[in-house]
């Protein structure tokens, strides 16, 4: 029986009604014998690693059989992908945080190997293949020490078949020369069977058998010997080139024709007789039996498991995500410090009030701004039951402080307008001429004040309103200050304290405090985004690493699922997430003096399940994007509409009613909602408007799990 068979292989890249479509393998057939080493050559970019990744199950045939091990590439129970091959791919493929030694273990567990086992097979391949030292991190490895490293892991649970692609590109002759004999060696005395592409033609002398490939097909597979007598050359390299210039003049004539030729022509006598007579001693006979039993074993062991994981692999899946996690200083950094250094920022850069601003002030009630800091002038005069205002503009004047803002003479209204129009000052405060008579003319005559008095009384402001937040706030204490002034008024001249109140009070907070900051409203949106796109940012790169370096496909052909992978990567995320919820929570307790007065369990947990979502949305990114740009492209692309449209910056009910609707779906909007009624009004998960958020969170949980299940499933 033979190790792989594939008969009328046919792959093609592109949609099948496309006339362009490029077709990779054109009808192709190829056998190798267990026992034997198959050398398949040809020129680069002949179909070599696709031909390669359907034989292990990575990739499918458009159309025609494969069959590895006696059984199809990928059907239940063949153990294909999985620990009945090796397979070492073009590329290095190795997690480059992880040190040998933890590679090796790593391959070693997904496929099933004990430690003990691991440990006494990473020392026969560390002196075989004079790997690096054990502790030393593949990052730090050269590009051939990284190669032998790569070939070990292949090696590491001694496959019934070896898939090796260009493993001795960067070699030295001698450890070339070395590998050959060790797989000379293993093959003559077992089963195993061996498949090695390599741009090194002569090297391939050694094999039992040669394919050369061209143009998606096999134009000749034949011992070596035989291929250089067929086409009486000296050496491969000379036969392959007659080989390619015939097929070439074939093609002129009838394409279709050749290949039928070529395809009849196919036929390995010496190799079937080679394979029908090949005597393996008693001691390679057990060895044999006991790999065949070993890997019957493994077989029911996979169909075991077909829906769940071994502990082995799973603590291999769970040492590689850590490793990778923690041994970038990046990522270290990103995990715990960016949390605190964001909400640093936000917590010193947002909320507070406005420092350092310059404000007009136009008084012509006095000729001099020095006599408004003369106390005489500054205070209602009261004698008798008589109150005679003198220069209170002064008093309204020396009622704000720097807090408010600094205060800038002007003569006339002109010069202050010029000023404001130069940025100088925010804007400018005017006082009338008989600002103090027309003030005590409408208290003295009550509704028979004239207008005119009623103009004159007025506290003229002209604010800068393009920068909304600070005309809001000068605008806010310069109210502030009109009632303390105003009530202070009253208050010397015997007046009810109420009387230059205008009749609307607002009186204890329901919930909250008329000291409550804009940063408070807006902060538990701008925690719960920083922990979403964190966990987006971290999954969605973790993920593009893993494929662009081909761990992710090299972990898939030793057998692991995809959902493995999932599971492991969700179980490590979301411990870590759990970690940064308690951080960020204690860290803005502690430092910034934020008081919840609800449950901090369940404000810690609706923020994991935040970063659950988060999550799953940078696995979902990952699906559909190869490169890490192009998935900064979408997660930025995606957080400014997130962060606009979940009323973190303005009230949804500002928004059209449509989209405010769709806002309300949003994954941050209601959960947001959620977490500002547990801190500030102290409301349980048992209150709907707390509850509704899991809700929510837990619906976007489901929604994007499904989406990167759908995602996974349809990128094979
Ligand atoms: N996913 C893909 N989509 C479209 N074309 C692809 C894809 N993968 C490979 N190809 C094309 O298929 C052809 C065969 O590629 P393959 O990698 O199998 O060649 P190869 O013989 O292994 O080359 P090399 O010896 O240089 O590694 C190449 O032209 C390559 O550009």
């Amino acid at each position: 029986m033979t190790a792989v068979e594939v008969r009328n292989g046919y792959k093609f890249y592109g949609r099948a009604k496309d006339p362009n479509k490029k077709i990779i393998l054109n009808y192709l057939n190829m056998n190798v014998a267990h026992g034997s080493i198959y050398g398949l050559l040809g020129a680069s970019g002949c179909g070599k690693t696709t031909l390669l990744s359907c034989l292990v199950g990575q990739r499918q045939l458009s159309s025609g059989q494969i069959r590895v091990l006696g059984m199809k590439p990928g059907n239940p129970g063949s153990g294909v992908p999985g620990p009945r091959i090796g397979y070492m791919p073009q590329e290095i493929a190795l997690v480059e945080e992880m040190t040998v030694k933890e590679t090796i273990f790593y391959f070693g567990r997904i496929y099933g190997l004990d430690d003990d086992e691991v440990q006494d097979r990473y020392k026969i391949l560390r002196d075989l293949l004079e790997l690096p030292p054990s502790g030393q991190l593949v990052r730090k490895c050269s590009g051939g020490q990284k190669r032998r490293v790569s070939f070990a892991c292949a090696m590491v649970h001694e496959p019934e078949l070896l898939i090796l692609d260009e493993p001795t590109v960067g070699l030295d002759p001698i450890l070339r020369e070395k590998i050959w004999q060790f797989l000379i060696e293993k093959t003559k005395n077992s089963k195993l069977a061996v498949i090695i592409t390599t741009h090194y033609i002569e090297e391939a002398r050694q094999a039992d058998c040669i394919g050369l490939m061209r143009n998606g097909i096999l134009l000749a597979e034949d011992t070596p010997t035989n291929i250089m007598i067929r086409f009486e050359s000296n050496s491969i390299e000379d036969a392959f080139l007659l080989l390619s210039q015939r097929q070439g003049t074939s093609e002129e004539a009838d394409r279709r024709t050749f290949i039928r030729e070529k395809l009849s022509a196919i036929a390995s006598p010496d190799l079937k007789e080679k394979n029908d007579d090949v005597i393996i001693p008693e001691i390679e006979r057990k060895d044999s039996i006991r790999r065949s039993k070993c890997s019957q074993d493994r077989k029911v062991e996979l169909r075991n498991k077909i829906f769940f994981t071994s502990k082995s692999r799973m603590k291999a899946l769970l040492t590689k995500n850590l490793v990778q996690l923690t041994r970038q200083p990046s990522g270290i950094i990103f995990m715990f410090l960016f949390p605190i250094l964001q909400l640093s920022c936000f917590y010193l850069a947002i909320g507070n009030d406005p420092k350092d601003l310059n404000l007009g002030v136009v008084n012509y009630e006095i000729d001099d701004p020095k006599y408004c800091f003369n106390e005489s002038l500054v205070t209602a005069l009261s004698a008798e039951d008589t109150c005679n205002f003198h220069k209170i503009s002064c008093r309204y004047i020396n009622g704000f402080d720097s807090t408010l803002a600094k205060k800038v003479y002007y003569k006339t209204t002109e010069e202050a307008l010029l000023a404001a129009k130069r940025t100088d000052v925010i804007g400018y405060i005017e006082f009338a001429r008989n600002f103090s008579e027309s003030m005590q003319r409408i208290i003295d005559d009550g509704r028979f004040t004239d207008e005119e008095s009623f103009m004159s009384s007025e506290l003229k402001v002209r604010i800068d309103m393009s920068n909304q937040q600070i005309a809001f706030f000068v605008e806010r204490r310069l109210r502030e200050v009109y009632q303390q002034f105003i009530e202070g008024l009253m208050v010397d001249c015997k007046l009810p304290k109420n009387l230059g109140n205008i009749p609307v009070q607002f009186r204890d907070p329901i919930f909250g405090s008329f000291h409550e900051e804009y940063r408070e409203f807006i902060a538990p949106g701008v925690v719960m985004t920083i922990i979403f796109f964190l966990a987006t940012l971290i999954t969605a790169a973790v993920f593009i690493t893993e494929r662009s370096d081909g761990i992710w496909d090299r972990t898939l052909v030793a057998g692991i699922s995809t959902f493995e992978m999932l599971v492991a990567h969700i179980f490590l995320q979301s411990g870590i997430m759990f970690f940064q919820c308690l951080e960020v929570i204690f860290y803005i307790a502690l430092v910034f003096d934020v008081t919840n007065h609800g449950d901090n369990l369940s404000v810690i947990i609706l923020l994991t399940l935040t970063g659950f979502s988060g999550m799953l949305f940078g696995l979902l990114i990952s699906v559909y994007c190869k490169t890490h740009t192009m998935a900064n492209f979408v997660a930025t692309g995606a957080f400014y509409p997130m962060i606009m449209l979940c009323g973190l910056l303005w009230p949804i009910e500002g928004m059209p009613g449509i989209l405010r609707d769709v806002a309300l779906l949003f994954p941050f909007t209601i959960p947001t909602v959620s977490v500002r009624n547990i801190l500030s009004k102290g409301w349980s998960i048992t209150n709907y408007q707390v509850y509704n958020g899991f809700l929510i969170m837990l619906l976007w949980i489901t929604l994007l799990f499904i989406c990167c299940i759908i995602g996974l499933r349809r990128k094979g």
